[in-house]
């Protein structure tokens, strides 16, 4: 039977354009996207979160410089701020969409659902193709709670045009340490409501709680253990009350408690694909779903992959070649983790608990670097590494670092990893000194 395309990818993010463009020089593509063209990551996501980091970064390096030879520590100007980071996404829709076009991919505009497996109808089109990719990504969830049609969304914080005086963030993890840094360094008073006692659950505690005592000391107020019980719209905002008797009037009450799997309006039963009682998409080792022309990636996939940018480009890829009669299966390389929380705390491998549940594979070593000259002339006094390593190969196998520019020195332990290289190669090439690289050594030696 002749289909209108080869493959159909649905969402225009990280994980579909993957997939279109490695499918687009052997077959005829087309995608699907019922809001901006490039999906999460660079309008509502990473890439706007990171413009605004950059901001408030100044401020925090020049208030840890304040007796060092800084005079002053700069206001931040919410307004400009929030321009600067406009004049980045609001290229973005459209770029994504001429990029498209240039390369004989079709951009077909709206909402996907699934008559069959063969079949969807976008707009009110019948559209067939031989195959399918679903890659629509997550949505955030909300708390299901009296008034939870107040919550607003990180997509609001990212978007907010007027610096707020006053917010509520519910939930500690990802996306609530990032924004509470983001808008507590810009001025903002911030209120964190987590309904246990710690953040970032998949981080090690030692470096959580120096990250919540940093966060602290810039003005964040956590309220431990506490559930939000209701939201109510009131005279000056929205009313949030908890079952620790809090009520407190805040401008914006943003929900921050966890991305499920965006697959609710697809339909997915017409077309046989099973998903997880969470909605999630459940895939083989082949990132193909219980339909077999239909594969899924990204955000969107029931499976322990961390829900990052990179790892849904990488399934995007990996799919394309599937389609294409690459029949290996998946395996994915070690996967940096980094939080943009001023400083940033990241991570990659072999987690610390693990590590230290198995003393007789690994070795652990922790080491406060402070005093060391990469950090102490960054004024970073909090900053700490901790390195995982394999007792029997020598081979480093995980890291921790909460540090001013973690991310790159997280990077350099990733190649590190996904080389296998001993641990005593470290440091072993001549790196520009100084620098985080010029370090690698000492860890070691
Ligand atoms: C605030 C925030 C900050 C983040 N920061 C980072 C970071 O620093 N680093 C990092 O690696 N990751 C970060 N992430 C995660 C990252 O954005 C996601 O992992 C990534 O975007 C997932 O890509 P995806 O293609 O799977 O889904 P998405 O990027 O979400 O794209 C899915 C697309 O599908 C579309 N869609 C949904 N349903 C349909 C339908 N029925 N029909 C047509 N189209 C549909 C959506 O509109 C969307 O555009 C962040 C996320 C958030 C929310
Ligand atoms: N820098 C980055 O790479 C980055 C940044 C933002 C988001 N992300 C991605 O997006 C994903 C989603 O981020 P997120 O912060 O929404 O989720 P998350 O899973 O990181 O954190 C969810 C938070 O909500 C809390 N929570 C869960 N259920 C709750 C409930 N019923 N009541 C109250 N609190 C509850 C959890 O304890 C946790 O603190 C992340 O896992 C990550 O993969 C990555």
């Amino acid at each position: 039977m002749a289909y209108d395309y080869d493959t159909v990818i649905i969402g225009g993010g990280p994980g579909g354009l993957a997939a279109a463009y490695g499918l687009n020089d052997r077959q005829h593509v087309a995608i699907v996207e019922n809001n901006l063209w490039g999906g999460t990551c660079p309008n509502f996501g990473c890439d706007p979160k990171k413009i605004l980091y950059g901001v408030v970064e100044h401020k925090r390096l020049a208030q840890n410089f304040s007796d060092k030879g800084i005079q002053s520590v700069p206001d931040i100007d919410w307004g400009k701020m929030m321009a600067f980071k406009r004049s980045y996404t609001d290229m973005v829709p459209g770029g994504t969409k001429s990029g498209l076009k240039a390369s004989n991919i079709d951009a077909i505009e709206g909402s996907a659902t699934f008559s069959d497996a063969h079949t969807i109808t976008v707009a009110g089109r019948q559209i067939t193709a031989d195959n399918f990719v679903i890659a629509t990504g997550a949505f955030p969830a909300r708390l299901d709670i009296p008034g939870k049609e107040l919550f607003e969304t990180s997509n609001d914080f990212l978007d907010q045009r007027v610096q707020p005086k006053q917010i509520a963030i519910v939930g500690a993890g990802y996306v609530a340490t990032e924004i509470a840094n983001i808008a507590v360094t810009a001025g903002v008073k911030v209120d964190l409501y987590q309904h246990n006692d710690r953040i970032l659950r998949d981080y090690p505690e030692a470096f959580t709680k120096k990250l919540v005592a940093i966060l602290s000391a810039k003005g964040v107020n956590f309220h431990w253990n506490t559930n939000v019980t209701r939201l109510a719209q009131a005279d000056r905002g929205v009313e949030l009350t908890t079952n620790q008797g809090d009520d407190v009037i805040y401008e914006h009450v943003y929900t921050a408690v966890g991305r499920p799997a965006n697959t609710t309006d697809l339909k997915l039963c017409a077309a046989g694909v099973n998903t997880d009682r969470r909605g999630a998409i459940q895939v083989d080792e082949h990132m193909r779903s219980s339909a077999p022309n239909i594969y899924a990636v990204g955000d969107v996939v029931s499976s322990a992959m961390p829900k990052l940018t990179p790892v849904a480009s990488f399934t995007g890829r990996y799919v394309a070649g599937a389609i294409l009669g690459d029949d290996a299966t998946i395996s994915l390389p070690p996967i940096p983790h980094t939080v943009f929380a001023g400083p940033e705390l990241g991570k990659v491998g072999v987690s610390l608990d693990d590590a230290a549940a198995q003393p007789e594979h690994f070795t652990v070593s922790t080491q406060q670097v402070g005093s060391w000259y990469t950090y102490m002339r960054l004024a970073d006094k909090d900053a700490m590494v901790a390195t995982v390593t394999d007792k029997k190969s020598g081979q480093l196998v995980g890291a921790t670092v909460l540090a001013t520019n973690a991310e790159e020195l997280v990077n350099y332990f990733t190649e590190i990893i996904a080389d296998q290289k001993p641990a005593s190669m470290l440091g072993k090439h001549i790196m520009v000194y100084p620098s985080v690289a010029s370090d690698l050594g000492y860890f070691y030696n």
